[in-house]
C-alpha cells in the first residue's frame, strides 16, 4: 500500500503544482491494541526477511559470515566486560588507598583491562574488515543476479512501466540493501547482548537500579520511534518528487536534450521548476528534522533527569558506605550503555524494517519468470529452416490494453519470398514483427514456421534463425567492427565476414575512411570516438543484421534515415542480399515497396489488402490511394 502511495503523484512533473501532499495515513491505528498488532505485523515481516539475507551472506562468503557473527557476539559482551573490570579496578584502588590490600591486585586488574581493550580493538577491526569485504561480495553477487535475471525476462517486462520501475529499483536501490540489513541485524544482536549483560550486571548490584536504568530511556525511545517512522514515510512520499527533480536535471544536463531545450528556450523554465521543487522538498525535510530533534531532545531530557536522580542517589549511598565507589562507576557506565543500547535496538530494528521493504522489491523481481519460455518438450528446428511463415487468425493486445494491435490477421509467406508491410502509423506493423520474432505471443490464433507453431520451439533457438533490425536500433559504444560483429557473437573476430556485411549494407567504404578503419571507436563515450550521422548508424545496424546467415530476415523501416541514393541502392540490391531467405520489411516509402514480391497493407490492426504492387494498384484500394498520394507529392515537387 505504501509503495502505491509513493507512486501516486501522477502528473508528468513538467507542469502542475510543485507542492508535496501530506502523507495520508488513514489506517494509522489509534488505540493501543491495534498499534501493538501493527507493530507485531511489521516486526514479524522484518524478522522473516532475515533468513534470506543470511542465506545470501552465506553464499557470498561462509567464513566471513561466521567471522562477523562471532565478532558481533564478542563485541556485544565487551562494554559490559570493560565496565566490570573498571569497577573491580576502582574498588581495588580504593582498598589499596585505605590500606586494606596491596598493589598486586591493581596490576593484575590493569593487565586484565588491557586485555579487554585489546580484544575489543581486534574484534572491531576484524568485524570492519569482514563486513567491508562481505559487502563488496554480496553487492556484486546481487547485481550479477539482477542482471542475469533481467537478461532472461520477456520484452513485455521492459515495455510495462510498472515492472520496468521494479527492475530499476532492483538494480539501483536493492543491491546494497541485504548488506545493510545484515549490518542492522548484527547491530541488533550486538546491542541486545550488551543490553542483556548490562542489565544482568546492574541487577547484581541493585535490582531497583536495574529497573530504573531500564525505564529511563523509554520516553526517548517512544519519541524516536514516532519520528523515525515518519521520516521513512516522508522519504517514501518524496521519492516521486526526487524522481521529477532528477528528470528535470537530466533534461538540462544531457547532450541529447540540449538541442531542444536550447531551441525552445526551456532552460530557465526547467531550472526554475527544479528550484521550486527543491525548496518544497527542503521545507518538508526541515520541518521534520527540527521536530524530530527538538521534541526528541525534550523527551530524552526526561530520561536524563531520571538518570541523574539515580546517579545522585547512588553517589549518596556510596558516601554512606552502602555501595562501593566501583558500584558507582559501574552504574554510571551501565546506565549510559543501557540508554545507548535502547537507541541502538531501535535504530537496528527500524533499519531492518526499511531495508526489508526494498528487499521485498528485489525478491519480487527475482521471482518473476519469463512467460515466453521453452516448452517442456521443445520441437527441434528443421534443418535447414525453409522459412515458410503462416499467420492463422492472429490477434494481439498489449498487456493492460483493451485495444487490439492486431485483429484476426491471416497470411502466408512462401520460403524465400520478399514481403513488404505497409500501413499508417499505429496500424500494427511493428507488433507483427515482435510476434514473428516471438518477443510476444499472440493473444489468439497461431503463427507457424515451416508448419510448426512457434510456441513449440525453444525461443532462443528460434531467434538464432532470425535476423532482425528494429526501428529503434542500438548504437553500441564500441568499435565499428564490434558494432557489426555483435550481430553474430560467434563471428565477432571474423573480420572478413564483418567487412562483407558492412559492404552489403553500403557502409564499408565509410568505415574504411575512419581514422582507424574498422577499429575506430564509435560514439561519444570515447575520447576519440567518431560521431556518425543518423543514416550511417542505421547502415551499421543493417550490417549487423546481415552478419547472421539466418533464413529469415526482418527489417523494420531499414531505410528511414537513409538518403535517397542510399535507399535506392539498398533496395536495388535487396533481392540479391536476401536471396534464399524469407524477407519481411516495413516501409513507409512506396517507391521501395513496389519491388516486393508481395505487399501486406495493414489498417488499424487488420490485414486490409494483400498482393503484388500491380494487383493492389489495379484493385484501386487504400494502397493505390496512398501510392498515388506519395507519387503525386513527388511529381508536384518535380514540376
Ligand atoms: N509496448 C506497447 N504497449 C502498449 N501498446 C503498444 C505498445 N507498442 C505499441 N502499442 C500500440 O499498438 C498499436 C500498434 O503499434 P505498432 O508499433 O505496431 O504500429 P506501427 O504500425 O509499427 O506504427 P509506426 O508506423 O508508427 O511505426 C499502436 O496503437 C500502439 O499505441
Amino acid at each position: 500500500m505504501l509503495r502505491k502511495a509513493s507512486s501516486s503523484v501522477a502528473q508528468s512533473g513538467l507542469t502542475g503544482p510543485v507542492d508535496i501532499p501530506d502523507p495520508v495515513r488513514e489506517d494509522e491505528p489509534k488505540d493501543l491494541r491495534s498499534r501493538w498488532q501493527r507493530f507485531r505485523r511489521s516486526a514479524g515481516g522484518t524478522v522473516r526477511g532475515l533468513p534470506r539475507v543470511i542465506k545470501l551472506a552465506w553464499e557470498a562468503g561462509p567464513v566471513m559470515t561466521v567471522l562477523i557473527a562471532l565478532s558481533a557476539l564478542v563485541s556485544g559482551l565487551m562494554p559490559t566486560g570493560t565496565a566490570y573490570v573498571a569497577k573491580l579496578l576502582l574498588d581495588a584502588v580504593v582498598a589499596a588507598v585505605q590500606g586494606r590490600s596491596g598493589t598486586g591486585r591493581i596490576v593484575e586488574l590493569a593487565a586484565l583491562e588491557f586485555g579487554v581493550f585489546t580484544a575489543t580493538a581486534i574484534s572491531t577491526a576484524l568485524t570492519n574488515a569482514a563486513q567491508q569485504l562481505l559487502q563488496e561480495r554480496m553487492t556484486l553477487s546481487i547485481r550479477h543476479r539482477v542482471m542475469a535475471h533481467a537478461s532472461r525476462l520477456d520484452l513485455q517486462f521492459f515495455e510495462d512501466s510498472e515492472s520496468y520501475d521494479q527492475l530499476r529499483q532492483a538494480s539501483q536501490e536493492a543491491p546494497q540493501r541485504p548488506v545493510s540489513m545484515l549490518t542492522s541485524a548484527l547491530g541488533l544482536i550486538r546491542t541486545s547482548i550488551t543490553f542483556a549483560s548490562m542489565v544482568a550486571l546492574l541487577v547484581s548490584v541493585s535490582p531497583l537500579l536495574a529497573a530504573v536504568a531500564l525505564l529511563a530511556p523509554v520516553p526517548a525511545f517512544i519519541s524516536q520511534s514516532k519520528y523515525g517512522s515518519r521520516a521513512f514515510l516522508l522519504t517514501l512520499f518524496m521519492s516521486p518528487i526526487r524522481r521529477r527533480m532528477d528528470y528535470l536535471n537530466s533534461l538540462v544536463t544531457t547532450d541529447t536534450y540540449a538541442k531542444e531545450t536550447k531551441l525552445y528556450g526551456l532552460g530557465p523554465y526547467l531550472v526554475d521548476r527544479f528550484r521550486r521543487l527543491g525548496q518544497n522538498y527542503y521545507a518538508r525535510e526541515r520541518r521534520l528534522t527540527m521536530r524530530r530533534n527538538f521534541v526528541g531532545t525534550a523527551w530524552s531530557l526526561l530520561s536524563t533527569l531520571a538518570g541523574s536522580g539515580i546517579a545522585l542517589y547512588i553517589a549518596l549511598e556510596a558516601v554512606a558506605g552502602r555501595l562501593t565507589i566501583g558500584d558507582l562507576a559501574l552504574y554510571t557506565a551501565a546506565a549510559a550503555a543501557v540508554q545507548t543500547s535502547v537507541q541502538g535496538l531501535f535504530n537496528g530494528f527500524s533499519g531492518m524494517y526499511e531495508n526489508n521493504l526494498y528487499l521485498d522489491t528485489l525478491y519480487q523481481f527475482l521471482a518473476t519468470s519469463p512467460r515466453i519460455a521453452p516448452p517442456p518438450d521443445p520441437v527441434p528446428l528443421p534443418e535447414p529452416v525453409r522459412g515458410h511463415i503462416e499467420f492463422q487468425d492472429v490477434s494481439f493486445s498489449y498487456p493492460g490494453s483493451d485495444e487490439r494491435a492486431l485483429d484476426g490477421v491471416s497470411f502466408e509467406i512462401r520460403p524465400g519470398e520478399t514481403v513488404a508491410v505497409v500501413g499508417r502509423n499505429g496500424a500494427g506493423k511493428s507488433t507483427l514483427i515482435k510476434l514473428l520474432c516471438r518477443l510476444y505471443d499472440p493473444t489468439a490464433g497461431r503463427i507457424l514456421l515451416d508448419g510448426v507453431d512457434l510456441r513449440a520451439f525453444d525461443p532462443d533457438e528460434l531467434r538464432t534463425r532470425m535476423s532482425a533490425m528494429f526501428q529503434d536500433h542500438v548504437t553500441y559504444q564500441g568499435t565499428a567492427a564490434e558494432n557489426i560483429g555483435l550481430g553474430q557473437l560467434s563471428a565477432l573476430d571474423d573480420r572478413a565476414r564483418i567487412e562483407d556485411s558492412a559492404a552489403r549494407a553500403g557502409v564499408g567504404e565509410r568505415i574504411s575512411r575512419l581514422p582507424r578503419g574498422f577499429d575506430s571507436p564509435l560514439g561519444r563515450w570515447f575520447d576519440q570516438g567518431v560521431s556518425l550521422s543518423g543514416g550511417e548508424w542505421q547502415k551499421i545496424a543493417l550490417a549487423r543484421a546481415f552478419m547472421r546467415d539466418a533464413p529469415i530476415l526482418v527489417l523494420d523501416e531499414p531505410t528511414s534515415a537513409l538518403d535517397a541514393a542510399a535507399e535506392h541502392d539498398l533496395f536495388a540490391r535487396l533481392r540479391t542480399l536476401s536471396r534464399g531467405r524469407t524477407t519481411l520489411y516495413i516501409s513507409h516509402r512506396f517507391s521501395t515497396v513496389r519491388q516486393a514480391e508481395k505487399i501486406l497493407l495493414f489498417d488499424r490492426g487488420k490485414l486490409a489488402e494483400e498482393g503484388t504492387h500491380e494487383e493492389l494498384m489495379s484493385s484501386g484500394g487504400e494502397y493505390a490511394a496512398l501510392f498515388t498520394l506519395q507519387a503525386a507529392a513527388y511529381l508536384e515537387e518535380a514540376v
